[in-house]
């Protein structure tokens, strides 16, 4: 078994307009909890849509638990979940149908799949909605409902594009708790953007910010503290300081830190 979970080799998606992902290089570990992070169109969702097999690279490779997702799919795609940032599901099946789905899609042992959905529709607290249909559920609750699915088949590796958006605060609390804990106790890999950068600053073991399609930081908050040379920085700080191109923004952060100090 692949101890590296992912593997990208100068993944590049250019559109007929501009190249958006730009010669990206990542190695991520078994259990490893990992944050990718960049401003609004930076090319977050292009690279996770191409890691997961949903939209061709136009040059590199994407491996994900040591199969090539474009050459090896289904091997690939046993092993990992995709959560899109919409929820994307069959409206006209009723909860409870649509995660029978999954589990026959994945051939998952009716026993296994009985323990996991009881595990984790507990956790979500979705137990008394089952049975409706999907088109009834709220975002938050079709939200549940994706991450439930994607637990279903243990994958190696799980992509969440903003998994608490629409999730209220328990729920996000528990989904943070139980990402951890799945990562710490099982050896799941996850690899989560998010805009929360707190979120990320409190769960993720590493860090990759990119801009306009190009790494511009990535590592462990320590080394991404030492390489702005700022020690005592927030996440946000960091991220604002290196992802603006306007100056001013570093003025701003200073000025916000002085005001936060007090008057000397
Ligand atoms: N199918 C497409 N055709 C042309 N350009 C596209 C296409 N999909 C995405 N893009 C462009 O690629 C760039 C990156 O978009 P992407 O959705 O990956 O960004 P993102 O980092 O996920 O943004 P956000 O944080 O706002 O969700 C954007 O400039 C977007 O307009």
């Amino acid at each position: 078994m692949s101890e590296n979970k992912l593997v990208l080799h100068n993944l590049s998606k250019s559109f007929s307009s501009a190249t958006v992902v730009k010669d990206l290089n990542l190695t991520v570990k078994q259990g490893e909890l990992y944050g990718f992070l960049g401003p609004n169109g930076s090319g977050k969702t292009t690279t996770m849509k191409m890691i997961c097999g949903l939209l061709e690279p136009s040059r590199g490779s994407v491996e994900v638990a040591g199969f090539d997702v474009w050459k090896h799919p289904l091997e690939a795609k046993k092993r990992l979940a995709y959560v899109p940032d919409q929820p994307l599901l069959y409206e006209k099946l009723s909860g409870e149908e649509y995660l029978s789905f999954i589990a026959s899609v994945f051939h998952i042992h009716q026993d296994e799949f009985q323990e996991r959905k009881d595990k984790y529709v507990e956790w979500f607290d979705l137990q008394g909605q089952l049975s409706q249909w999907i088109e009834s559920y709220s975002h938050g609750m079709k939200q549940k409902l994706s991450l439930v699915a994607a637990l279903i088949h243990q994958p190696d590796i799980i992509f969440l594009d903003e998994p608490t958006v629409g999730l209220d605060p328990k729920a996000a609390r528990v989904m943070k708790n139980l990402l951890r804990e799945l990562c710490d106790n099982d050896g799941l890999t996850v690899f989560m953007s998010t805009h929360i950068l707190e979120i990320a600053e409190q769960m993720c073991d590493r860090i990759g910010i990119i801009r306009n399609g190009e790494w511009i930081a990535e590592g462990t908050m320590e080394q991404l503290r030492s390489k702005e040379g700022a020690q005592d920085s927030s996440l946000e700080e960091l991220f604002l300081s290196l992802t603006s191109q306007e100056a001013g923004v570093q003025s701003m952060i200073n000025e916000m830190k002085q005001g936060e100090e007090g008057p000397s």
